[in-house]
């Protein structure tokens, strides 16, 4: 019997022969409904995927390839606990973060709410300490700075978040440390006073190098300035392995936990977003989690018709597997989400980067793609050129905000405008005919039209997706976020892989061990691979 998976991708194949050839240009002329057919909402954020290389056809096959690969039970084996995360046998449970309606989940049988909104509310009396100035440094100074340090999960969640909700950060400043490179926390530390600065140390393993050294650094940098006893008065730390926060010497009272049912890039909805929450408030953190929420209750009941991450993602699968385009654009023409595209590098990047199967067998086909992005109209001026005229086909994600924060003339009309426009150019194009009417009209010479006119031709046929939402308060990235967790989950699903581990990260890990005492000049390098001892001992002769 035919794997129901593979006979619905036979089918998209086929249908794929068919779409190819089409350029969207004339699908939107002979369907004045194309954009009412081919876009969804939740309340004011609209999702509009017209704009890519489908018929309404296409969106049935993938949603008959979704059903086929169960994407509705994996989305329930999430939602109830069950260990879905096979490789660690852990639950996957990052929805029961964002639990503001207080429903209720388990793990292992083990109703989890409680804890969450335990830790929750210690946050919250810990964010308002700071904040009131009640929590103080050794010399009952309140604290003006923040300094997180963590990496990855740790750190690119609650980064991009500051970031994005800036206009709502009447708190201290917040840093953020993440490098292992000691130019990043010197940098950071030379700009500010140990006195007022209060350090938290971010990780979930509590053992990531980077984490540690910088960590190490800090609690030195408050030592040498305070003396040792000041050291708990300023450091609070978030992790999942309480012990070993207390073997730092930060107290329990200043540890806030999480569970080994989040995932790192899943974790700034846990008391990894603690740095935000101090930055913004409570409440408006509150408000972060019910768009979350808000986003959790609409995958989890819509249907996968009109079920904006599912969308997203049948498109993502199109691509990359029928089409056959390696990369995906995110490009937000909203500057304060100048950070998303690194964290959802990171989400769909460490998430769906997997080449087996849950069973351990080769995938069938490409899984995720290579994201990256910019904020427009920045990338305009740099990038644009191969997203437009170059070889590779890459979609797009434009986000774009009705209301900005500030009344500054027409700024934000302009940026609107561009957004659009380049959705309409990449999707447009321009004929040569177009091309050599416009040379013509501006009385250019038949010779130098014929030279100058294959260069200024676009193919058109470029598809993006374009995500318009009222405004990027708390809420609205709390949606914005978990429909792309719920995005890349259901790519997972779809190419059967796991997406909540990542093996891939350890082998440098483990070299990068072994290599220190030989890059030390403790050890010699003549056991490894010629380039990498050739490095090592050009490395040593440079630095003298
Ligand atoms: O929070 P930590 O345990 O310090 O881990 C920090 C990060 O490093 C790891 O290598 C993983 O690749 C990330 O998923 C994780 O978020």
């Amino acid at each position: 019997m035919t794997d129901p998976v593979e006979a619905a991708f036979a089918e998209l194949a086929t249908h794929a022969e068919a779409v190819e050839p089409l350029h969207m240009r004339d699908l939107f002329a002979v369907d004045a409904n194309r954009f009412e057919r081919l876009s969804a909402r939740l309340d004011d954020l609209l999702v509009d995927y017209s704009k890519n290389r489908i018929v309404p056809a296409t969106m049935d096959l993938l949603v008959a390839l979704a059903r086929a690969a169960g994407v509705e039970a994996w989305r329930e084996r999430m939602f109830s606990g069950e260990a879905i995360n096979g490789t660690e046998a852990r639950a996957v449970l990052h929805v029961a973060l964002r639990n503001t309606a207080k429903r209720a989940f388990t793990v292992g049988g083990q109703d989890v709410t409680l804890d969450v909104h335990a830790v929750l509310a210690r946050c919250r009396a810990f964010a308002d300490g700071v904040r009131s100035g009640q929590v103080k440094g050794a010399t009952d100074k309140p604290f003006t700075d923040v300094i997180n340090i963590g990496i990855g999960g740790s750190d690119l969640g609650p980064a991009m978040v500051n970031i994005a909700l800036a206009p709502y950060n009447d708190g201290p400043r917040i840093h953020y440390v993440s490098n292992v490179d000691g130019a990043h926390i010197h940098d950071t530390l030379a700009r500010l006073d140990p006195a007022t600065t209060l350090v938290i140390v971010a990780s979930k393993t509590f053992t990531t190098l980077e984490t540690m050294t910088n960590a190490a650094s800090a609690r030195a940098w408050i030592a040498e300035a305070l003396g040792e006893d000041a050291v708990p008065r300023h450091f609070a730390a978030i992790s999942t392995a309480i012990p070993k926060v207390k073997a730092f010497g930060i107290e329990e009272h200043r540890a806030f936990g999480f569970w080994d049912w989040v995932g790192g890039r899943y974790s700034v909805w846990s008391a990894i977003g603690l740095p935000v929450m101090i930055g913004i408030g409570p409440d408006r953190f509150e408000e972060f989690l019910a768009g979350g929420q808000a986003m959790d209750d609409h995958f989890r009941t819509a249907p996968l018709e009109q079920n904006l991450p599912v969308i997203l993602a049948l498109i993502g699968v199109w691509y990359r597997n029928l089409l056959g385009f390696p990369t995906q654009a995110i490009l937000p023409y909203d500057q304060r989400l100048a950070r998303f595209p690194a964290h959802l590098q990171q989400l769909d990047m460490e998430s769906n980067g997997k080449r087996v199967r849950k069973d351990g067998r080769l995938v069938a086909r490409p899984t995720g793609p290579v994201v990256w992005g910019e904020p427009g109209t920045n990338g305009q001026h740099a990038f644009y050129q191969l997203i437009h005229q170059g070889t590779d086909i890459v979609p797009v994600d434009f986000l774009v905000a009705a209301e900005p924060h500030e009344t500054l003339g027409d700024h934000h009309a302009k940026l609107v405008a561009n957004a659009f426009a380049q959705a309409e150019a990449l999707m447009r194009g321009k004929t040569a005919d177009e091309v050599r009417a416009e040379l013509e009209a501006a009385g250019m010479a038949p010779d130098a039209i014929d030279a100058l006119a294959p260069h200024k031709v676009f193919p058109g046929n470029r598809p993006s997706t374009t995500i318009l939402y009222r405004k990027l308060d708390p809420f609205t990235l709390g949606r914005l976020l978990a429909m792309y967790e719920h995005k890349v989950f259901v790519e997972g699903v779809i190419w059967d892989i796991n997406s909540f581990d990542q093996w891939g990260v350890e082998l440098g890990k483990q070299l990068a061990s072994e290599l220190l005492p030989i890059v030390k000049g403790e050890a010699e390098p003549d056991a490894r691979d010629g380039s990498t001892a050739g490095l090592v001992r050009h490395f040593r002769a440079l630095k003298g």
